[in-house]
């Protein structure tokens, strides 16, 4: 099981100079293996949200549980993976996605079967042995993502993942992650400033408000999991697009 509760959770920032508040009475339960992304305006709170998640920061109040065990730091039933790449530029790409096995103390021939899965998963069985410095972008992305599934985490936490990409490396991105999701359902947060990204890849979409960040809607992705990239020309798509856009437009209003 890997459900996340967010109970009432204020998050502080206090520096010399200033005192921000990011997260205030924030609440929000994730289903076990459910695909949530959330969206909001810039600076809300969203990236303080799943640092929380993750255990690199305390919340100031409240509470966050991940199967009823509150959340007191980082541990291996989470991975992160964030915008930028997080590979070993001295490592091989195979490696790379062995490194959390090993320092776990996983058996050669486990770790081996490990790497193996994960890079098919994301189409890159032919650059095993690659560095990371001859891949693109893109398939540095990939490394990324592999490597956090091969630790073997419960919950996956994406920070806008792909918002360096291009659009078409981005689809190619979402098909890999969809891939890999589908071949092992995890519980997954993934924050995004991309409407259609969080459709395509979310079970439900969170809207923020603007900081402190709190949910301001909740939308229910009615697809499937069988989501091909021609969806988006769905009118139920392009309608739900527009309901999240409207609804981010609301907030943004208020907050101006
Ligand atoms: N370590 C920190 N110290 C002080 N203030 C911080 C710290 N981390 C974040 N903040 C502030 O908290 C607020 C929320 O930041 P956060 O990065 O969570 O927003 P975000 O929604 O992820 O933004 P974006 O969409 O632009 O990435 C911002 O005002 C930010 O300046």
């Amino acid at each position: 099981m890997a459900q996340i509760t967010i109970d009432s959770v204020a998050k502080v920032f206090e520096t010399a100079r200033k005192r921000t508040v990011a997260l205030d009475q924030t609440s929000l339960t994730i289903d076990h293996h459910e695909t949530v992304c959330v969206v909001g305006p810039s600076g809300c709170g969203k990236t303080t949200m799943l640092n929380l998640i993750a255990g690199f920061l305390r919340p100031t109040a409240g509470t966050i549980t991940l199967d009823g065990r509150t959340v007191g730091g980082p541990a291996a039933d989470r991975a992160v993976v964030f915008q930028s790449d997080a590979v070993f530029p001295w490592l091989t790409v195979a490696d790379n996605v062995g490194f959390g096995p090993r320092m776990q103390g996983m058996a050669r021939a486990v770790r081996a079967e490990r790497i193996a899965r994960f890079l098919d998963l994301v189409g890159l069985s032919d650059f095993a042995k690659a560095y990371p410095k001859e891949l693109s972008g893109g398939m540095r992305k990939r490394v990324d993502l592999a490597r956090a599934y091969a630790s073997g985490p419960d919950v996956l936490l994406l920070d806008e993942p792909f918002g360096a990409l291009d659009l078409f490396t981005k689809e190619s991105m979402w098909t890999a992650l969809k891939r890999v999701a589908d071949a092992e359902p995890k519980t997954i947060v993934f924050v995004t400033h991309d409407i259609e990204e969080a459709l395509f890849l979310g079970d439900r979409v969170i809207v923020m408000t603007p900081r402190p960040a709190r949910v301001h809607g909740i939308v229910d992705v009615p697809f499937g999991p069988d989501r091909d990239l021609d969806l988006r020309a769905d009118p139920g798509f392009q309608a739900l697009r527009m309901t999240i856009a409207h609804s981010l437009r609301e907030v943004h209003d208020d907050a101006s």
